[in-house]
């Protein structure tokens, strides 16, 4: 397998290279030429696998190098030995054909850690074999800064940088990063949103002299390797409903759009998906998108959501390559469009496609705290507030087509939320002892303003790849 740039003008990699770029020299995502099919007795032979085996399962025909193959099952089978539940990402039904998938039972508990735990594995083994060293370099709304600390803290050839937004996530997913006093983390707390991270990061990649001088990598989900790894779950929770025998819909609280892209590979891969149902909260270009056919990003609101408090979402950009049929010039001409003038038009027969397999719905503040009070009183089950949006627009599709099953993907555990729990059934859900003791420490981290040559000096002083 072999992996090509959205837009077109960069190197084409193997796997182990795009693992280690991010994002693409040209400023694209690296997608592969094709998706692998999985024939459905393979999908039916899943039932019953230990979720670390139908990862490397799955994975595997993604990986370009036979030695990087044969390595997958020992990383796979490491990588969930952390995870607090058996099953590793388990299925709880909360009503009639609805049911919620738990992603949160990794170190950070929030989904992020289902790929981060088996990426740092990855990197670090492709960083040993090249005797290379690697900077870092994250932004975050909350969850994948934390997951990727834990992931790569104190390797020895990693340096892990991590921007936030100031103010803009919760205490505990704050402390979760500040709070690590290992020597090669470093957390910056941006004066801007999670979208001013993000273009910080890209324009970080595209700076070639920096992208060397400090040997830059990347695990936000323009990291091909990050989606992949979350295709996993989509074949495990559909398996356990009856796939490849009954079809399945799945509603995904979207921010970046990786986990919602990666239900779309799963289904390109040949998983009998029925549709995939976009959740957002106020934050809702991916929904205004899909209704008017322009991809208009407006300023980011704060809400109870804040891991979705997003408007630029990376991961769309895959999808639209999909959409125009893989026509880079077309691609290149959308960004360029969304750089200069602030928005782009979905020509008609990509956005008939997109249609075709995606839903959209925002869900606004008072519904979320609903939501969450609904699923409490009806099922005796606590929704964090990222879950929530994911099942009311799971319900609003079951009001539409009750005979096929919806799963909710559960993002995050509800204590990384506590004030919008107790707001919606009036008490606070208890943090797991373990995470709890860790948070207590002195926290670390350094403020700086929205401004890119700030960022990267900052990192320039301190990566020990850029001394080496
Ligand atoms: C708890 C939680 N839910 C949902 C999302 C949205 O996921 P994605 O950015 O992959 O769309 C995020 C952030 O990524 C998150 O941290
Ligand atoms: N919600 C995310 C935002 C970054 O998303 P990613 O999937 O691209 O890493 C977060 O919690 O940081």
């Amino acid at each position: 397998m072999r992996y090509l740039s959205t837009r077109g003008e960069a190197a084409q990699l193997a796997f182990d290279d795009v693992l280690l770029a991010g994002l693409a020299t040209d400023g694209g995502l690296y997608a592969p030429f094709a998706y692998p099919h999985v024939a459905p007795k393979d999908i039916a032979a899943l039932a019953g696998v230990p979720y670390a085996d139908a990862a490397a399962r799955l994975i595997a025909p993604f990986l370009t190098e036979e030695a990087s193959r044969a390595a997958l099952p020992a990383q796979t089978a490491a990588a969930y030995t952390s995870f607090r539940h058996r099953a590793i990402a388990p299925l709880t039904q909360i009503a009639d054909n609805l049911f919620v998938l738990e992603l949160f039972h990794g170190p950070t508990l929030a989904f992020k850690d289902l790929a981060m735990q088996l990426l740092g594995r990855m990197m670090n083994d492709v960083l040993e074999k090249r005797n290379l060293r690697a900077t870092i370099v994250g932004a975050t709304s909350g969850d994948t800064g934390a997951a990727a600390i834990e992931a790569f803290r104190g390797l020895p050839r990693v340096d892990v940088f991590i921007l936030y937004p100031h103010g803009r996530v919760s205490d505990v997913q704050r402390r979760q990063m500040t709070t690590v006093a290992d020597e090669n983390v470093h957390t910056i707390a941006l004066q801007g949103t999670f979208d001013d991270a993000q273009n910080i990061l890209k324009r970080l990649f595209r700076n070639q002299t920096f992208r060397e001088r400090v040997c830059l990598a990347g695990v936000n989900s323009i990291n091909w390797a990050r989606v992949v790894a979350q295709m996993v779950y989509y074949f495990t929770s559909g398996v356990a409903l009856g796939a490849p025998h009954r079809h399945v819909s799945f509603a995904v609280p979207t921010g970046n759009f990786g986990d919602v892209l990666a239900g779309y590979i799963a289904k390109h891969m040949g998983l009998p998906i029925e549709r995939l149902i976009v959740a957002t909260n106020a934050n809702d270009i991916l929904a205004r998108a899909l209704a008017t056919g322009r991809y208009e990003p407006r300023g980011v609101t704060q809400t109870q959501s804040p891991s979705m408090d997003i408007q630029l979402s990376s991961n769309f950009e895959r999808l639209f390559f999909d959409a125009c049929a893989r026509d880079h010039a077309a691609v290149r001409a959308a960004f360029a469009s969304l750089d200069q003038s602030g928005a782009f038009e979905i020509p008609a027969p990509a956005l008939s496609a997109i249609r075709a397999e995606f839903d959209a719905m925002s869900v606004g503040e008072a519904e979320t705290t609903d939501e969450i009070a609904r699923s409490w009183r009806d099922a005796g089950y606590v929704l964090d507030p990222h879950t929530a949006t994911g099942v009311r627009a799971a319900r609003a599709r079951l009001a539409q087509d009750p005979a096929t099953p919806v799963i909710a993907l559960s993002t995050a555990h509800p204590a990384k939320f506590p004030e919008a729990i107790e707001r919606a059934i009036g008490h606070r859900p208890r943090l797991p002892d373990a995470l709890a003791a860790k948070l207590e420490g002195p926290e670390r981290f350094t403020v700086l303003e929205n401004d890119e040559a700030r960022v990267a000096a900052f990192i320039s002083e301190r990566a020990r790849a850029a001394a080496a």
